[in-house]
């Protein structure tokens, strides 16, 4: 696991989750813009091990190099293996409940679209979770409306007493699914991920 300790203790921390298969401008400018809004200290991207709910997914080397390379050149960015090195499947409430107990005076943030919003009941152990962190949500490519987003949003924090903050980002349609179909069918991915992370998939031929 990479060492987080020096970086995050008494600050406000960002967690973005993701599979980052590949990471994407989606993801990059949801962890800045939330970062700014909220004023966080560092964003940590955390790449999962085993994501449970999907098939298929890249080998977690690739899709950790991938990261590093996609956050280059921002200082408040850092990637954390913690995820990648656990065994079996990967639940956000083990992630945070450690980082919690390693950082007592951290308050953390974890970041993520919409889509995961309308889920995050079903996540494991999600009323512990609410305790524990607090969520960054944005809107995803204008999939929901605001009112849809403002009124689950308030659902939750009534039922659950969770932190739950909507921040706006500019709607970017890009997902790592269309990204990979795109590689498939020989098409071009220029501008839809940073260049050294198009250069490494094509380099290492990943998504044929
Ligand atoms: N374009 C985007 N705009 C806003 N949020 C996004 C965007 N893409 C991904 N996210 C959010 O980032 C988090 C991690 O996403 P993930 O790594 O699964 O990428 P993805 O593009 O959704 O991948 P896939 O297409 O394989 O499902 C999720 O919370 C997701 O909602
Ligand atoms: O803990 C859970 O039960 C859980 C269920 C689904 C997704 N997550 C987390 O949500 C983040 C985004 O997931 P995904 O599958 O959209 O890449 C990632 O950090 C996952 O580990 C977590």
């Amino acid at each position: 696991m990479m060492d987080t300790q020096q970086h995050v203790t008494n600050q406000k921390v960002g967690i973005m989750g993701g599979t980052f298969d590949p990471i994407h401008y989606g993801h990059l400018i949801l962890a800045e813009y939330v970062a700014t809004d909220m004023k966080l200290d560092k964003v940590i991207f955390m790449p999962s091990g085993t994501p449970y709910l999907k098939s298929h997914v890249t080998e977690k080397k690739h899709r950790l190099e991938m990261t590093k390379r996609g956050i280059a050149g921002n200082d408040k960015f850092i990637v954390s293996t913690m995820e990648l090195d656990r065994v079996g499947n990967t639940y956000t409430v083990d992630t945070m409940a450690t980082l919690k107990q390693s950082h007592p005076n951290t308050r953390f943030y974890f970041i993520m679209g919409a889509d995961s919003l309308f889920d995050l009941e079903r996540w494991k152990n999600s009323e512990q979770l609410f305790k524990i962190c607090d969520f960054a949500v944005t809107n995803r490519g204008g999939t929901y409306s605001k009112t849809d987003l403002q009124a689950q949003i308030q659902k939750l924090n009534q039922k659950y007493a969770s932190q739950i903050s909507l921040v706006s980002i500019p709607d970017i349609q890009i997902s790592s699914t269309e990204i990979r179909n795109r590689v498939r069918n020989n098409q071009s991915i220029k501008y839809l991920l940073p260049a050294n992370v198009e250069a490494y998939i094509l380099e290492q031929g990943l998504y044929k």
